[in-house]
C-alpha cells in the first residue's frame, strides 16, 4: 500500500470516517487525479463543494491535499481541501468581456510546495532585476526560493554572473546549471529529497521542460524547439501535472505555473523602464507607436537629449524580445477562454436534459 507521506503528507488530523486523504496530482476541466493510499484515483468535487466554497480559491488544485469519498467503481468524490501551505495564484479575467475588467478572480494554480525554483537563463537576456522581481512572488508564496541560472554552457564564464546574483541577493542560495551536459545538477541534490515538492517559475524558454526532463531522467515534457514543428501539446507521454522524480521528490508543472512566468516578463518591462514609458502620455495621439508620428513626445525628448537614446533603444529591444511571449500569453488565455465555453455549454446541456439518455 502506498504511503501518503511519500507525497509529502505531514499530518492530517483527524480524518472523518469513510473518507479517504491524497493529493491532487492532476486537473483536467473538472476532473481531478488523486494519489491515495488505495492507488490514483479519478474524482470529481462533491456538489455541496459548488455552494460552500466562498471563492474560486477554495477549489482544489495540483498539489493540494483532499479528502474524498473512495468509489471502487467509478469517479471518487472530493469533499475537503485540506489548509496550504504555500501557493501561487493567479488573477483570472477570463469570466469577463475583454477590457472590462470587474471583481478579478483568485485562480490556484500550484500548492503545498517546499521549494520555488526561480530559473533565469545566462544567455544574452539575463537580467538580476528580473529575478528580484520573481524573487518578492516566490517569498509571497509560502515556499523557499532558490536561484538557478539556467544554459551555463552559453556563457563565456558562468562565474562572473553566478558572482554578481550571490552578491545581490546574499540570503538566497543561487546555483548555475546545464540541462544539457548536467553541469551544476548534482549542487540540487540537497533540495531533491524525498517528500519535498518543488515548482519552477520563469520566463518561456528559460529551459524549464529541458530541467524537468533532466531531473526526471527522462523526456516527459518536449522542449520548445520541438514544440513549434509539431505546433501543438506540449507533453510527449503524458498529462501529469505532479511529477515525481527519481529521488523522491516531486515537481509541479501546471499551465497556470508557466502562465505566471509570462505574466511577469511584461510587468517587469513596465516596471524596469517607467521612465520610458512616462513620455507616452504627452505624445499627441493615444495609439502613437513613436516612429514618425507628428506630436511624439518620444521622438521630441530623443531630440533634445531628455530621453537617452541608449535607453529608448534598450526599451525597444526588450518590448520585441517580449512580443514573443505576449503572443503566447495570448494564445494560453484564448485557449483557456474556449476552454471554458466548452464546458460551460456541456454544462448547460445537461441541465436542460439534453445530455441524457432516452428511456
Ligand atoms: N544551451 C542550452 N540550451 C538549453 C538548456 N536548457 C534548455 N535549453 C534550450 O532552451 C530552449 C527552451 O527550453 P525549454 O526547456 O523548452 O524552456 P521552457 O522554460 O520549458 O519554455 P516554455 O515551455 O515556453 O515555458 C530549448 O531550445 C532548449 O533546448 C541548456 O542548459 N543549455
Ligand atoms: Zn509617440
Amino acid at each position: 500500500m502506498m504511503n501518503l507521506k511519500t507525497y509529502g503528507c505531514t499530518e492530517i488530523e483527524a480524518i472523518p470516517d469513510g473518507l479517504l486523504p491524497g493529493r491532487v496530482t492532476e486537473l483536467r476541466r473538472e476532473r481531478f487525479t488523486v494519489m491515495t493510499e488505495r492507488g490514483e484515483v479519478t474524482a470529481v468535487l462533491k456538489g455541496a463543494f459548488y455552494h460552500s466554497a466562498e471563492t474560486r480559491a477554495d477549489f482544489p488544485c495540483v498539489g493540494d491535499f483532499v479528502l474524498l469519498h473512495y468509489n471502487e467503481s467509478g469517479d471518487s468524490l472530493i469533499t475537503a481541501v485540506l489548509p496550504r501551505r504555500s501557493k501561487f495564484s493567479r488573477a483570472d479575467y477570463s469570466g469577463h468581456d475583454e477590457g472590462r475588467a470587474k471583481t478579478v478572480l483568485e485562480q490556484v494554480v500550484a500548492t503545498n510546495f517546499d521549494y520555488v525554483f526561480i530559473l533565469s537563463s545566462l544567455n544574452l537576456d539575463f537580467n538580476v532585476t528580473r529575478i528580484m522581481r520573481y524573487l518578492t512572488q516566490a517569498k509571497q508564496s509560502g515556499g523557499q526560493p532558490v536561484i538557478i541560472l539556467t544554459k551555463a554552457d552559453l556563457a563565456p564564464d558562468y562565474n562572473l554572473p553566478l558572482a554578481e546574483v550571490r552578491q545581490s541577493i546574499p540570503d538566497v542560495p543561487v546555483h548555475a546549471i546545464c540541462s544539457h551536459t548536467g553541469l551544476g545538477l548534482s549542487e540540487l541534490d540537497s533540495y531533491l529529497r524525498p517528500g519535498k515538492t518543488i515548482v519552477f517559475l520563469g520566463m518561456s524558454g528559460v529551459g524549464k521542460s529541458s530541467l524537468l526532463n533532466a531531473l526526471m531522467e527522462q523526456d516527459v515534457m518536449k522542449v520548445q524547439a520541438i514544440r513549434e514543428v509539431d505546433s501543438r501539446g506540449r507533453h510527449t507521454t503524458t498529462h501529469r501535472q505532479l511529477f515525481m522524480l527519481p529521488s523522491g521528490a516531486m515537481v509541479i508543472d501546471t499551465p497556470g505555473m508557466r502562465e505566471l512566468g509570462l505574466f511577469d516578463a511584461d510587468e517587469g518591462i513596465r516596471a524596469g523602464f517607467a521612465d520610458v514609458e512616462e513620455w507616452f502620455r504627452q505624445c499627441r495621439f493615444t495609439d502613437c507607436r513613436h516612429q514618425a508620428e507628428p506630436g511624439c513626445a518620444v521622438l521630441a525628448a530623443l531630440e533634445d537629449g531628455l530621453l537617452p537614446r541608449e535607453r529608448w533603444e534598450q526599451y525597444a529591444a526588450q518590448r520585441q524580445e517580449n512580443k514573443v511571449v505576449q503572443d503566447k500569453t495570448g494564445y494560453l488565455i484564448d485557449k483557456r477562454a474556449r476552454n471554458k465555453t466548452v464546458a460551460m455549454r456541456s454544462k448547460q446541456t445537461k441541465k436542460s436534459g439534453g445530455g441524457k439518455n432516452k428511456y
